[in-house]
């Protein structure tokens, strides 16, 4: 008996916003790139990407984000679709559907989600199968935070950030996100961080162990207190007013706040559903940032999901 497969006429992957619950930087290397030593953990804030065959190119922008992403060829899930027909030797255009619930230029790895989400798409579409190691070779090719998202969960960054470890964590972890009306380009952030310690001895980076027992133990109270960002200072630098954002967090009863990633949003970690609401509302109140959102994390890395949650 002979088995007929049929490939899909569309797929539809659902990836995950990050947050480095630490993130130290190394001095700046050879290649322009920092060495990393940091903790990733997958947030429940996600995108959806359907990809299906088109005549030409397209990318169709919808969700809560939708105006802020680039709509033509430099956006990163049409690279990222590329770099698959490419590997493939496939000769086809493609729409890409991008539902965007992830800020953008937030810190929060968003256009990397849509990046990994495409890969994993394409694969389906085109009946690759490739495995999990390929499409991670695929996502450091598109940058740093890309292949994270694939996997999600906690895991351990080295290298420039692809290099993945896992650590050992329990537990499930009460997020409220403060995200600013303006977003702060990454590279700006990494040069600011060189700018200010361009007279400092920078040692090589290493995350703590007093970060990786809290997670061990699923110790919100205690990760809380180890959370720590060394771009944070850079992001501060750039935008003083994120520091007051950070200092109101607290104040309102978060149990920690860190700078997300390269920021400008503000991650504050809280103790229940409860106190992530009571956060909310009171960070409403203060009218310190454009939007707030509050997320549980870990959560799993891009899979694909039976359709979009908005209707096409
Ligand atoms: C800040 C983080 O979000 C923390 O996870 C990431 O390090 C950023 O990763 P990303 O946005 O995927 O960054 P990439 O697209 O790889 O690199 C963009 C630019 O950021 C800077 N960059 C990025 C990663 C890294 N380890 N060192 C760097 O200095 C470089 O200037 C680089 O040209
Ligand atoms: N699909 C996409 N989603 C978001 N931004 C995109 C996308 N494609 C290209 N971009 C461009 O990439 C820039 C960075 O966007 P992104 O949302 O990934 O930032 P980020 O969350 O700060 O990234 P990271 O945390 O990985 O440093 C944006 O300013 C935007 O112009």
């Amino acid at each position: 008996m002979t088995t007929v497969s049929t490939l899909p006429e569309v797929v539809t992957v659902r990836a995950p916003a990050k947050v480095n619950l630490e993130l130290r930087v190394g001095p700046r290397r050879a290649d322009g790139y920092h060495g990393l030593a940091t903790v990733f953990q997958a947030v429940s804030l996600h995108d959806e990407v359907s990809v299906s065959r088109s005549d030409e190119w397209q990318v169709v922008a919808a969700g809560h984000y939708a105006d802020l992403i680039p709509s033509g060829t430099d956006n990163i899930a049409v690279r990222a679709a590329q770099l698959v027909a490419e590997r493939g030797g496939i000769d086809e255009a493609l729409t890409i559907r991008i539902d965007k619930d992830i800020p953008v230029a937030g810190g929060m790895a968003g256009g990397s989600a849509d990046a990994a989400a495409t890969l994993l798409a394409c694969d389906q579409l085109w009946g690759l199968a490739l495995d999990r190691d390929e499409l991670s070779e695929l996502a450091a090719e598109l940058g740093s935070d890309v292949p994270f998202p694939l996997l999600g969960g906690n895991l351990m960054g080295s290298g420039r950030g692809e290099q993945l470890t896992p650590v050992l964590a329990r537990g499930s972890f009460n997020w409220v996100f403060a995200v600013s009306g303006t977003g702060l380009s990454t590279p700006e952030v990494y040069a600011e961080i060189d700018r200010l310690r361009a007279d400092a001895d920078v040692p090589e980076p290493r995350v703590s162990a007093r970060l990786m027992a809290a997670l061990r133990r699923g110790d919100a109270e205690a990760l809380g207190s180890a959370l720590a960002n060394d771009l944070q200072d850079a992001a501060f630098s750039l935008r003083p007013e994120l520091r007051e954002l950070c200092e109101a967090g607290v104040d309102f009863g978060a149990l920690g706040a860190i700078v997300s990633g390269s920021g400008p949003t503000v991650a504050f970690l809280t103790a229940s559903h409860e106190a992530a609401l009571d956060l909310s509302v009171s960070l409403s109140a203060a009218a310190l940032c454009r939007d707030i959102r509050r997320a549980k994390g870990p959560v799993h890395g891009a899979h694909v999901v039976p359709a979009p949650r908005t209707p096409v």
